[in-house]
């Protein structure tokens, strides 16, 4: 089994529902995320020969996906009151409507799923919300 890994960052804005503590207040990170990828054999050839996937496609396409993120609001979708996203929006903020609670666990696998569906053959992917605090996403093989 080969394996390759890449990363990108983002940079966000967001605060936790129902969390007893400083983080139900608006604060920012930049969070990292590292996607693993794995396959059994190689390519045979062309570009890929030899190699799971050329480097440059897999960052490429990793970076785009965690691009959309970059410099926004993350906001859980019912967690704010309309008028307010309204209002945030009305001054220019860029919110980015998130169907889950914004935790490094369920970023993880949003970024998991998202890639997956891109046909990147996702096996992990680890999301640091601090340089010390990662929350990882396995993929069922
Ligand atoms: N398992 C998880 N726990 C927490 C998450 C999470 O996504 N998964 N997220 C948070 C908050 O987003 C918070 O911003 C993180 O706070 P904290 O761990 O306290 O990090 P700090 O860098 O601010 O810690 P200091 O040591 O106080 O500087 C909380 N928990
Ligand atoms: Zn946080």
């Amino acid at each position: 089994m080969y394996q390759l890994k890449t990363e990108a960052s983002f940079d966000g804005a967001h605060f936790l529902t129902d969390y007893n503590g400083k983080c139900e207040n608006l604060h920012g990170h930049r969070w990292r995320v590292v996607v693993y990828i794995r396959q059994a054999s190689l390519g045979t050839d062309g570009t890929e020969r030899d190699m799971v996937l050329d480097f440059g496609e897999f960052k490429r396409i990793v970076r785009e996906e965690v691009a959309r993120f970059d410099h926004m609001f993350l906001v859980e979708e019912g967690s704010l009151a309309p008028d307010t996203v309204a209002c945030l929006e009305r001054e220019g903020f860029t919110l980015r409507m998130l169907p889950f609670r914004t935790t490094a666990e369920n970023l993880a696998r949003n970024f998991a799923e998202v890639l997956l569906g891109r046909g990147l053959p996702v096996s992990r992917v680890d999301c640091y919300e601090t340089p010390l605090n990662c929350a990882t996403y396995l993929v069922d093989e």
